[in-house]
């Protein structure tokens, strides 16, 4: 049988990629990493529902009846991967403030690379929701995977991952995991660096949205 299709979508647009190349630069502040973060999720939330469903509805002007538009179809929650998916979370529930909020804490082993679970908190009715899965850094693909894995054990069947960059490693490794995911990134780099860090990438995300480093 052939391979389901697997759906990568680089966000082209203007503003993503400028507010990306300052982000990127090292002397970029915290304050001004993060409202960037802010910023470009929010209009990455707008390339990722560009094809959500519409019904219509009727409604009154100050001046006649209409039939409008409106959302239609599954109503959306977030999955921030902690803790740097929280940046990109902020962003998005800006533009979607109705969407729900999980949240799945996961930070990679440094010397195994292996991602450790430590938090899970998720909406009850997450099986009945497009789900969003943010987090801005798709290295080795093993984080990103595995967060897709437990939420899929927890009832969610229609998934979308979001990032700033992705590593193409770490793409083939999510991809091959969960070809049914479409994934959304903002540049694909040229490789991981012998830590499993992204180059050129933008350093480590968590450490730059927080200033723990
Ligand atoms: O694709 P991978 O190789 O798994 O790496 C990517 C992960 O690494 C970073 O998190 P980190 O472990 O630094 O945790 P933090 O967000 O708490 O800083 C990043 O935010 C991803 O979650
Ligand atoms: O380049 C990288 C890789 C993993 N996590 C980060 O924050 N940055
Ligand atoms: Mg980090």
């Amino acid at each position: 049988m052939p391979d389901a299709p697997r759906a990568v979508t680089v966000i082209q647009h203007p503003l993503v990629q400028h507010k990306l190349t300052l982000m990127r630069q090292k002397q970029t502040s915290t304050g001004e990493f993060r409202r960037l973060a802010r910023e470009i999720s929010l209009l990455m939330a707008y390339e990722l529902t560009r094809d959500l469903p519409l019904a219509e509805t009727a409604i009154e002007t100050p001046l006649e009846p209409m039939q409008a538009p409106i959302l239609a179809g599954k109503k959306l929650c977030i999955v921030s991967i902690l803790r740097a998916g929280d940046g990109i979370m902020e962003g998005m529930l800006d533009l979607v403030p109705s969407a729900r909020v999980g949240h799945i804490g996961l930070y990679r082993d440094p010397a195994t690379l292996v991602p450790v679970e430590y938090y899970l908190k998720l909406p009850d009715d997450i099986a009945d929701r497009l789900v969003i899965v943010v987090d801005p850094m798709l290295a080795t693909g093993h984080s990103a995977a595995a967060a897709l894995s437990r939420l899929k054990q927890a009832g969610a069947d229609q998934l979308r991952f979001a990032c700033l960059l992705a590593a193409p490693v770490g793409l083939d490794v999510l991809t091959e995991a969960h070809p049914d995911v479409p994934v959304f990134t903002c540049s694909i780099d040229r490789e991981l660096d012998d830590h499993a860090y992204i180059r050129p990438g933008l350093g480590d995300a968590g450490d730059r949205l927080y200033g723990t480093k």
